[in-house]
């Protein structure tokens, strides 16, 4: 973070509190941190409400590591008032800290991709803002998709989570703008919203996919679930922003709601007669699907090699986003038919000598489990077996929702294991199993695959679900390389004689 110098506590838009430590507000500062192990010398340090423990309980720590200020709530400034007493830092309290922090890395950073779009919503936001990407790199702009698969196109690079805490998520959009990066989509998880990890993000448009059970572990309830993900509407995007909603979602209504109390422009997609951009017919095959849709009352006809009805839901929202951030409506639909398939995301992984073929997909919640299989079945004239598997330390309500999903629209379910993480697998796996009695429960996942491709006879698919990208087995707390794709690949080659 040093090279970009220092800053004064004034040019971060904070005010120190003048009978609280040093008060002084020409403080410079060396950089930010919001872990007390990550303090440096001269550092701000934001001591945050947590879910564990306050932040202020560090602030000793950061102290001694040499923080020259510290960020906190009224509550953290009295928690750590001795250490505040014997060092002197200045001291700024504010009532939202991860907000106050928000804007200061903004401020921090100084510079973003002169265009940002956001994407919230249970499913969907990694394929949304990856198809968004797609689509500018196709008109020839430099763009970026940032989350769960890191940020990705013309600036590559890790990002750790869905949305990063907002020093990583400025440091990123500054980097990307080095590179030259003029656009980019962004996924703002529930959690992002909540600790406001984007509040200091300057949006041109923000888009809703839709709004079903998830992360029940960590919002108290479905409403405050709810809550979070408006909060982009609500709250993140601003004035003269473009809202894209899927209309189609019995939530879509609601989140249009907040948009409008703000006076922000909207633009309605989905099936419903009331959308803007409006898909009219899917016809599926093997490979893919022809779309038909209309925009301001002209029809059009488009191809998409992708797999999976809801996949055209996605890319009209992206196309939506596209236009909303000022992208020519003709130019994007032309650019359609070229559009990939995102990674781990109904991904054709691999295909038997019987022409019966596997799909990778990151399903992990029961709508996702039963969107997927659903949207598998118009390209498939024979079974679908479903492999399924829960993580640990997660929302614990979804795994008999998961299994009932699975054993309602697969004709044969595999229940298996997928990031146990501190749990005992197998009381997982029971959880499932209450919901789908009749599947044939392999722990081991590799052996689950093999099991399933094994079963696969000319015209049945194979839909791997819940970890879609991702390239480890979570156990404990040891992580084991394990790719679902590389996996079934390994399946087929063993079962058909490649190797
Ligand atoms: C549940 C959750 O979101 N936790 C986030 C939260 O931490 P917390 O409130 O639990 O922190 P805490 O342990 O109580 O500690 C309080 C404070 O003390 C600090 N601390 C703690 C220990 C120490 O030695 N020194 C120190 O300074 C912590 O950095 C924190 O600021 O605030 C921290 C700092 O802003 C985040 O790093 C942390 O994300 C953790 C790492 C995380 O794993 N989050 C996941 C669940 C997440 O955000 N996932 C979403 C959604 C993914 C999806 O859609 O599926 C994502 O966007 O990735
Ligand atoms: N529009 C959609 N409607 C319903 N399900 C979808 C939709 N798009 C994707 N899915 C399902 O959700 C899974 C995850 O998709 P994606 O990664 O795009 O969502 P996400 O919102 O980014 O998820 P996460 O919060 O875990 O990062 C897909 O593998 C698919 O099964
Ligand atoms: N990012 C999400 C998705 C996890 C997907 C699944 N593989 C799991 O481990 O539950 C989470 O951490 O809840
Ligand atoms: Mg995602």
């Amino acid at each position: 973070m040093g090279r970009l110098g220092t800053k004064t506590l004034t040019e971060l838009g904070l005010s120190p509190v003048a009978s609280l430590g040093s008060g002084k507000l020409d403080t410079r500062v060396t950089g930010l941190s919001v872990d007390s192990r990550k303090v440096a010398e001269g550092h701000l340090f934001a001591a945050l409400p947590g879910t564990q423990a306050h932040g202020a309980d560090f602030v000793p720590a950061a102290l001694k590591a040499g923080a020259a200020a510290i960020l906190t709530d009224r509550l953290g400034a009295q928690r750590a008032a001795e250490a505040i007493a014997a060092y002197q830092p200045a001291v700024v309290l504010a009532e939202d800290p991860r907000q106050a922090l928000a804007y200061t890395a903004a401020l921090w950073f100084e510079r973003q991709p002169e265009v940002v779009a956001a994407v919230t919503g249970t499913n969907g936001k990694t394929s949304v803002a990856t198809f968004t990407r797609q689509i500018w790199t196709l008109l020839g702009l430099e763009a970026v998709n940032i989350g769960t698969t890191g940020v990705e196109g013309a600036f590559e690079t890790g990002s750790g989570h869905t949305t990063p805490e907002p020093i990583t998520l400025h440091n990123i959009l500054h980097d990307a703008w080095e590179h030259g990066v003029t656009h980019a989509a962004m996924e703002a998880s529930s959690h992002g919203l909540a600790q406001r990890r984007l509040d200091g993000v300057r949006l041109a448009a923000a888009a809703f996919t839709n709004f079903t059970q998830d992360h029940l572990d960590y919002h108290a309830t479905f409403e405050e679930y709810f809550a979070a993900k408006a909060g982009l509407f609500a709250r993140v995007l601003p004035e003269d922003g473009v809202a894209v909603i899927n209309i189609d979602d019995p939530r879509g209504p609601e989140i249009e709601g907040y948009a409008a109390e703000r006076n922000i422009d909207v633009l309605r997609v989905g099936r419903s007669e009331a959308a803007d951009l409006r898909l009219i017919a899917q016809r599926f095959d093997a490979t893919g699907m022809d779309v038909r849709f209309d925009f301001a009352g002209t029809p059009y006809q488009t191809r998409l090699n992708l797999i999976g009805g809801f996949q055209a839901e996605n890319i009209m929202l992206s196309a939506g986003l596209a236009m909303a951030c000022g992208a020519e409506p003709d130019r994007i639909f032309e650019c359609l038919h070229d559009l990939k398939g995102v990674r781990g995301r109904m991904q054709h992984a691999a295909t038997r000598d019987n022409g019966a073929a596997v799909f990778v997909d990151y399903a992990h919640t029961p709508d996702a489990v039963a969107t997927a299989i659903k949207a598998l079945r118009p390209h498939v004239m024979g079974r679908i077996i479903a492999v399924i598997g829960a993580g640990g330390d997660r929302d614990r309500t979804k795994r008999p929702l998961m299994g009932a999903a699975a054993a309602e629209h697969a004709d044969v379910v595999i229940v298996t294991d997928d990031n146990p993480r501190s749990e005992d697998p197998a009381a997982i796996r029971a959880e499932i199993l209450v919901a789908c009695a009749s599947a044939l429960e392999v722990g081991d996942r590799a052996e689950a695959i093999l099991r399933g491709v094994d079963a696969l006879q000319a015209g049945d698919a194979l839909l791997i679900c819940g970890k879609g990208h991702e390239t480890g087995q979570v156990v404990g707390d040891d992580v084991f390389p394990f790719d679902d794709v590389e996996q079934a690949s390994l399946a087929v080659a063993a079962l058909d004689g490649a190797i």
